[in-house]
């Protein structure tokens, strides 16, 4: 009997429902819902629109019903890092903020009052971004020490969308590690870390792994949606899922193309070494306790900013045609500068530090998105040397995947840059991850060895090779 799994699939930009079942050994997809998210003010605050994402959940419910279709499971995944505080009667303390608010501006060194950096890293493995949880749970506690104290529950996003489907509240492991509160070797909450800075460790949940059946619909969901499934955990942390997408493991570094560049290759230990300190790479936590050695680099967000910039004008792929007809720019930036965090107008930004390096500012939507492309390609190029560094190897593939993979001018120039055999895809490489954890809950796929074949067989690979073919071996 054929199962079919929903994948919910929350990115900084969209979200989208997929659903997923196996078909004579292929996996094939059938996309019931897509709507855009987006970071909203609210009051001084930069906030996720958390009611109306989990709104837009049930939409796509709906429409499963009205299609006809009665999935088996749904399984949530989203962006890391953030998080919802319950009081004791189960409501929301704060608003969703987001991680791209000022608040944690300056946190981190206060914490490093209390642990030195490098201890952190050692027990935590986790890449120092100014907006992890560790630094935002910090902030409320020194700005707003009574929210602390009233909260009840720290639920991160995907966590707290799943106690609104079922009424049960835990924390999901691949998502807990982001947080910089678990530790590397324990794979549980960090409780000394919690103690030595003062954030109550009892409102933290059971850490649960991917796999794992939460549970079924509440009775009030069942009621509204107008049938029941089970509830499963698969990575919730959607780069932990996209991950798991990615076809070709050997001797490939993956970048997880979407809102942010997550750049990196699935590792059976945490690496902690002062090296990979001194880079900023992390150790977040994957699928059957593996681990995701990568780092963040700014990403498409930029280009999301260049296109909202110009009101919307331009299409994505008519930004990369832009981008092709302006090759004579030549300017470059440094994406991962904080400025590009969240300025108020990315064009500017962009222009202002090609002004601040005496270099030649971009003039036009091409140039501006030619910069924005060669300075990522430029950024992913050092980031594989700082991996074959630490590795002592030289990887032969990388393996791009997420909706930028769609970008053919930067996987052309990925692979020009690295020397290196581009693969592109597949798209909806969270979702696919997503669902297959389901189906693997579900006894439909034995382990991730038959994930990865069956998703290699099920999507097309696109194959860019270094302009002068001059691959590195
Ligand atoms: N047709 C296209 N051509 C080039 N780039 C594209 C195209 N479609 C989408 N993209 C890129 O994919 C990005 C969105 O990727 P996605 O994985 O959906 O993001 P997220 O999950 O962070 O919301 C867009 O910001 C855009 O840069
Ligand atoms: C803030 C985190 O680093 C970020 O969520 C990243 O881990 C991630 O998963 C981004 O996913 P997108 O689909 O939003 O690019
Ligand atoms: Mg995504």
């Amino acid at each position: 009997m054929t199962k079919y799994s929903i994948a919910v699939d929350i990115g900084a930009s969209s979200g989208r429902l997929i659903l997923g079942y196996l078909e004579n050994g292929v996996l094939k997809l059938n996309e019931i819902h897509r709507f855009e998210n987006k970071i909203v003010k609210k009051g001084e605050a930069f906030c996720w629109e958390a009611g109306k994402l989990f709104q837009e959940i049930k939409n796509g419910l709906h429409q499963c019903k009205q299609m006809g279709i009665k999935p088996d499971s749904i399984g949530i995944d989203t962006w890391a890092v953030d998080f919802v505080l319950l009081d004791e009667d189960d409501m929301p303390l704060t608003e969703a903020v987001s991680y791209r608010d000022p608040r944690t501006d300056g946190i981190m060194e206060q914490v490093f009052g209390h642990i030195i950096k490098e201890r952190l890293y050692l027990e935590t493995g986790i890449q120092f971004q100014k907006f992890n949880t560790i630094f935002q749970l910090y902030s409320i506690k020194q700005s707003n020490p009574e929210i602390l104290e009233k909260a009840k529950s720290f639920l991160m996003i995907p966590d707290y969308f799943n106690y609104l489907l079922t009424n049960k509240k835990v924390n999901e492991y691949t998502n807990a590690t982001s947080t910089q509160l678990v530790n590397a070797f324990t794979k549980k909450w960090d409780v000394q870390l919690l103690d030595l800075l003062g954030i109550n460790k009892e409102m933290f949940h059971e850490i649960k792994m991917p796999k794992t059946i939460l549970g079924n619909l509440s009775e009030e969901l069942v009621g509204e949606i107008g049938f029941d499934m089970k509830v499963i955990l698969p990575a919730t942390h959607d780069t932990g899922s996209a991950v798991i997408s990615v076809p070709e493991k050997e001797d490939t570094i993956y970048i997880s193309s979407g809102t942010w560049s997550l750049i990196g290759v699935e590792n059976y230990f945490p690496i902690c070494i002062m090296k990979a300190l001194d880079y900023n790479f992390t150790n977040e936590g994957g699928l059957d306790y593996r681990y995701r050695f990568l780092k963040n680099i700014m990403g498409l967000w930029m280009i999301q900013e260049v296109k909202r910039n110009y009101q919307d004008v331009y299409s994505f792929a008519e930004l990369v045609e832009m981008a092709r007809a302006a090759d004579s720019f030549k300017s470059l930036v440094d994406v991962n500068d904080d400025r590009f965090l969240k300025p108020e107008n990315m064009v500017d930004e962009i222009r202002n530090y090609c002004q601040d390096t005496n270099q030649m500012q971009p003039n036009t939507p091409g140039e501006v998105a030619k910069c924005v492309f060669d300075s990522l390609a430029a950024s992913y190029k050092l980031a594989v040397k700082e991996i074959e560094e630490i590795f002592e190897k030289q990887f032969k593939k990388i393996n791009v995947i997420g909706g930028g993979c769609q970008n053919e001018m930067l996987n052309q120039l990925v692979a020009d840059v690295t020397g290196k055999e581009v693969n592109a895809g597949p798209v909806e490489a969270t979702a696919i991850g997503n669902i297959v954890a389901q189906l693997m809950a579900l006894n439909e796929i034995e382990d991730i060895k038959d994930a990865r074949a069956i998703i290699k067989k099920s999507f097309e690979i696109k194959k860019y090779l270094p302009a002068k073919h001059v691959l590195n071996q």
